[in-house]
């Protein structure tokens, strides 16, 4: 059994301003965000493009309302792009959030991704890796994993939809190509089920892999509806695919469990993009927070 503080509950600001969609919550601040984030009684919090860039600023900001930065995303394009590129733009990434604190680094590769195109269709036109395009990825993640562990930090992968990285057979893939000690995979709970994967494979099969979690919910009938539309992702957001856990199909006990039971060590973040017009922010942070509290295990031991 693994003490309650292994495992930390922070929150993603993407419910409050979107950065992949900006128009979602333009009119709400930095300072609105995080202060409700703490309210809703998170500890953490990932970063936001209108979060201060330089850490002291942003540090006079967080520590006030006790909020860690527990990673942030990184665009990777190393499929498309020359390495180098990539590689001065992660080593930038790292030393900021180095500076922050964090010990993991998400990492998504974007070469040939459509999740910011607001008219491709998300389930048809999704992009399939060459072999040489996947020796690219693979071979540039351990190089960036190696970048990440000089400082003591690690990759998370975030596979996503709309991406080369997307169901549970191309993660597979990308666990198998890669270096354990230089790649660890994030579990991003409303990605899997969107795409129909099955939560417990994925999660059984790469456990020791998984450094880091967000928990995000999905409607099923927004989903469908994405679906049989030929909708973009950009559009599922807009329309509502994605909420909070306790809001959506997904039950997160068994998975909570599993995660307290085989001693995760590390964040899990609430992120459910959408519309903040239509779904307050804080009043869906703080319906997370008091589901997930309400299903912690209650047995794990809290002295070890
Ligand atoms: O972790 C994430 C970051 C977002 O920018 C992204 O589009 C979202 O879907 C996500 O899971
Ligand atoms: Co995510």
């Amino acid at each position: 059994m693994v003490s309650k503080e292994k495992i930390q509950f922070g929150c993603a600001p993407i419910a409050w301003t979107n950065d992949d969609l900006p128009e979602l919550g333009r009119e709400n601040s930095f300072e609105q965000c995080i202060s409700e984030m703490a309210l809703a009684q998170y500890t953490g919090t990932e970063i936001g493009n209108k979060y201060p860039k330089d850490p002291k600023v942003l540090r006079r900001y967080l520590e006030p309302r006790n909020l860690q930065v527990a990673s942030a995303w990184f665009s990777a394009f190393l499929t498309t792009k020359p390495y180098v590129e990539t590689k001065e733009a992660f080593a930038r990434h790292r030393d900021f959030l180095y500076e922050m604190g964090a010990k993991v680094i998400v990492v998504s590769e974007q070469g040939l991704s459509i999740q910011g195109q607001m008219n491709t269709p998300l389930f048809k036109k999704k992009p399939v890796f060459t072999d040489s395009e996947w020796n690219k990825l693979t071979t540039g993640l351990d190089a960036l994993g190696e970048l990440a562990l000089e400082k003591g930090m690690k990759i998370v992968y975030h596979h996503h939809m709309g991406t080369g990285v997307q169901t549970t057979e191309e993660i597979d893939r990308l666990m198998e190509s890669t270096d354990p000690e230089k790649v660890s995979l994030l579990y991003d709970t409303g990605h899997l089920v969107f795409s129909g994967e099955d939560l417990g494979e994925v999660y059984h099969k790469h456990q020791s892999r998984i450094k880091h979690i967000h928990f995000k919910d999905i409607r099923e009938e927004v989903a469908k509806e994405v679906k049989e539309n030929d909708d973009s992702f950009l559009t599922a957001v807009k329309k509502g695919a994605f909420t909070v856990p306790g809001d959506g199909m997904i039950d997160f006990k068994p998975l909570l469990r599993n995660f307290y039971d085989n001693d995760y060590n590390g964040w899990i973040i609430v992120e459910a993009e959408q519309d903040p017009a239509r779904a307050n922010p804080f009043e869906y942070a703080l319906k997370a927070k008091k589901y997930i509290d309400g299903i912690i295990p209650q047995n794990f031991s809290l002295s070890s």
